[in-house]
């Protein structure tokens, strides 16, 4: 092992599993270090970029797009324009929900290169406890996500009762038998176990001819100069979650309603929606809305009329 390579961790699993909440509780746990963080999203706008918290000594790189097939050239020239910094002690990268991660621990592997610079990484898988069960009936890469983690953290942990919580960690091992298996919830992430590195010999390796698959999902990115009413996109995308949506996996988004300081960020989980409050807008922001729908057969006309309705 080279003793100059930082430390790298990859955050995979399904839409909506806890992955920025994960990363965000690493951020704030380790204030003393110094994060390079890739974010792997689809669509052409970076919604994740502005839900990690600030961190004046780390920097964000933004990889749009799918790395999950093969080595990519482009998350390669990330990972090279990181290693010629020297302002950093540990990569984050996470990986977007939709994708096998394999394309992003590929390289680690393969390209002796880059073992100067970096370890080999700490894959954690996130499963939510309340919706991975049903997102595996329905997506072969939910289960990929689960066999490339070298650790299973099952987050949501206090929204499901005892004894589904144990299905669900029976579930999660059938998948992947070798991975340490953690359990918490937003206010309890065990971030000390998750990245310790001593199990990291336990990281499943690719198989030699292995040809990663994923589902068909497409992203809808929509952007608005007008301001929003909290409360009606709500109502209205909260009655659209419950009656029409079957198709919506995961949907995100950072408003402006005119009469608040702050951003909001609305997002939803499968049927479940929440409304958050993020940092205030600065003096000069554009105070653009961005919305990002993602799932299968989706019609943007559709979300552009429901969201133009919801104008203040
Ligand atoms: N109740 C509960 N909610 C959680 C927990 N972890 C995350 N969430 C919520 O679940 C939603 C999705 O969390 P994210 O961290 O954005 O999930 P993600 O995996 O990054 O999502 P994508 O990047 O879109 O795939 C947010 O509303 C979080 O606040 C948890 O342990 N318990």
């Amino acid at each position: 092992m080279n003793t100059n390579a930082k430390p790298v961790t990859i955050l995979t699993g399904f839409l909506g599993a806890g992955k920025t909440t994960v990363l965000n509780a690493i951020l704030r746990s380790k204030k003393d270090s110094r994060f390079a963080i890739i974010e792997n999203e689809v669509g052409e706008i970076s919604i994740d970029g502005e839900l990690i918290v600030k961190n004046t000594d780390s920097f964000t790189e933004l990889n749009n797009g799918c790395i999950c097939c093969s080595i990519n050239d482009s998350f390669v020239d990330t990972l090279r324009k990181i290693s010629q910094r020297d302002d950093w002690d540990e990569l984050i990268i996470e990986a977007t929900g939709i994708a096998n991660p394999a394309g992003i621990i590929e390289p680690f592997k393969q390209l002796q290169w880059l073992q100067k610079y970096f370890q080999i990484p700490n894959v954690i898988a996130i499963a939510d406890a309340k919706n991975i069960e049903s997102q595996l009936k329905v997506s072969e890469t939910a289960a990929t996500q689960l066999a490339f983690g070298n650790k299973i953290y099952i987050s949501k942990t206090e929204e499901v009762l005892e004894d589904e919580l144990q299905s669900i960690k029976k579930l999660v091992k059938d998948f992947n038998p070798l991975a340490q298996l953690h359990t918490g919830s937003k206010s309890a992430i065990p971030i000390a176990e998750l990245l310790k590195s001593d199990e990291l010999s336990t990281s499943p390796s690719l198989p030699s001819e292995h040809k990663p698959k994923h589902d068909h999902f497409e992203a809808i990115t929509l952007v608005y100069d007008q301001a929003f009413d909290e409360q009606k996109l709500f109502s209205r995308l909260y009655t659209f979650l419950i009656v029409q949506s079957a198709d919506v996996y995961r949907f995100k988004g950072v408003f402006n309603d005119s009469r608040r300081p702050n951003k909001l960020v609305i997002q939803s989980v499968m049927k479940s929606l929440y409304v958050e409050e993020a940092e205030t807008w600065n003096e000069g922001d554009e105070r653009k809305s961005k919305f990002v729908f993602i799932g299968k057969n989706l019609q943007s006309k559709g979300f552009d009329r429901m969201l133009k309705s919801c104008f203040l």
